[in-house]
Parts: structure tokens; sequence; C-alpha cells
């Protein structure tokens, strides 16, 4: 042999990844994701723009997620209003699979969307639009140094914040991802409409 230079590995499929990951995240145990879910709501409140932030979008933990809610207390206190993603209802483009947030009070009733996820429900809900966030608190499966985010692989927070990608001066909303440091990759090769974050958090580190 000799001569022929071996081929670049080949990278696993995205949604090997993405169930790996997963799978990861899920295996951490419950009081390793408590402590971890603390001690990044920790580093999250003495951010500036979170300090700032008067509409706020979390999102409710599934599947080992970190638990954002933690920010409620301490933020609501600072005369935070809270929002939750909503799937939205329409079959059809351009709005299918994008998102909307609507209002969050503490204890609300919930009621759980097609992937088993509470969301506000009923007429009375109010939703807000995504311009008028201050802050999105954004769930990932997996992310990079460059702040680059893998999510679930539905595209919903891709569709639902394009329009920042036409305007990139625009500032709000401030973009944070939290995640466990194990949900760490190398490096994520961006896809034309991947929205990169301005900022994520894990227990241990800011990126
Ligand atoms: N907590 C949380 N809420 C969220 C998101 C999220 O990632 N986390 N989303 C972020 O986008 C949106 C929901 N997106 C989701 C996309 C796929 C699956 C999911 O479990 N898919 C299954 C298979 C699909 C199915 O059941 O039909 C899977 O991959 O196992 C869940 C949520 C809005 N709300
Ligand atoms: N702005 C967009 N307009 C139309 N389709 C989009 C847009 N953004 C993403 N998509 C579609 O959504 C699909 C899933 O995208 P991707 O794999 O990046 O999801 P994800 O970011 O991992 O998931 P999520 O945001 O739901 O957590 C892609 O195949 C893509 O075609």
């Amino acid at each position: 042999m000799g001569g022929v230079s071996p081929l670049p590995p080949r990278r696993p499929p995205l949604n090997r990844i993405r169930q790996q990951l997963r799978a990861a995240r899920r295996a951490l145990g419950e009081r390793a994701k408590r402590q971890q879910s603390k001690a990044l709501v920790r580093r999250l409140v003495r951010l500036l723009r979170v300090k700032r932030a008067r509409q706020i979008a979390l999102y409710w933990p599934a599947d080992g997620e970190i638990d954002p809610r933690g920010l409620m207390t301490p933020l609501a206190a600072r005369g935070a209003r809270f929002y939750l993603p909503v799937l939205h209802p329409l079959k059809r483009r351009p709005r299918q699979g994008a998102l909307w947030f609507a209002r969050y009070r503490a204890g609300e009733r919930l009621r759980p969307n097609r992937f088993g996820i509470p969301e506000p429900t009923g007429r009375g809900r109010h939703l807000i639009r995504v311009r008028c966030l201050d802050l999105i608190i954004l769930p990932l499966v997996g992310f990079d140094a460059q702040r680059y985010r893998l999510g679930m692989g539905g595209g919903f927070y891709d569709r639902t914040l394009a329009l920042r990608r036409r305007h990139p001066s625009w500032r709000r909303p401030w973009l944070i991802g939290v995640a466990h440091e194990c949900q760490r990759l190398d490096r994520i090769e961006p896809r034309p409409w991947d929205i990169r974050l301005d900022a994520v958090v894990t227990e241990s580190r800011l990126y």
C-alpha cells in the first residue's frame, strides 16, 4: 500500500449524534441534573443581559434537559415576565413548524403538546411577538464553542428566529442556549438556516 492518504474520518449522521447526546443527558441521574440546573441558573442570573430582561422565554424541561425554571423566582422579583414555547397550530406554510410564545405564570395549568411537552392552553392565553422578547433561553441537544446549536431536529427555533438572519443588527431577543457540559461537540457544521446563539451557558462555563 502506501502513498494513498487515508480518507478523513466520516462523521456519524446527525441523527445518531442527537441520539447519543440525548442518551448521555438522560443518563446523568436526577441528583446531578438538579445540581447542574441550579449551578447554571446561578450563572445566568449574574449576566447583565439576563438581569435587565423583562420579557423572557423559557422552556418546560423534558428528556433530561437543564431545568431553567429556577430563574423565575429571582427574576420575577426584578419585574420579569415569562413565556413558554407553543407549537404553531397551522399545518400550512409559512408558519408551520414555527413556535409561538405564550405568557406563563408559576403554577398555571398547562397541557401536553404532541411531543408530550406541557404548554399554555386556552383562548385566554397571552401571546407575545418574538421581537418583543428581550431574551430567549433555548433548549439544545448539542452545541459547540462557536455557539452553534443542534436541536431536537424539528427546526422549530430556527424557523421562529429566521427573521434574525435577515436582520443581523437586531439586538432583540438575546439568545442564550443552556446545556450540560456533556452536550458539547467539537464542531457543528452550520447549515444555512442555523442560528448562531449569543451565548451558551453550562453548569461550569460560558461560551
Ligand atoms: N423542552 C423543550 N420544549 C420544546 C423544544 C425542546 O427542544 N425542548 N422544542 C425545540 O424545538 C420545541 C419542540 N420540539 C420537539 C421536537 C422533537 C421532539 C421529539 O421528541 N421527537 C421525537 C420523535 C418525534 C415524534 O414523537 O413524533 C424524538 O426525536 O424522539 C420533541 C420536541 C418546542 N418546545
Ligand atoms: N428558516 C427555516 N425555514 C424553513 N425550514 C427550516 C428553517 N429552519 C430549519 N428548517 C427545516 O427544519 C429542519 C430541521 O432543522 P434542524 O435539523 O436544524 O433542527 P434543530 O435546530 O436541530 O431543531 P429545533 O430547533 O426544533 O430544536 C431542516 O431540515 C430544515 O429544512
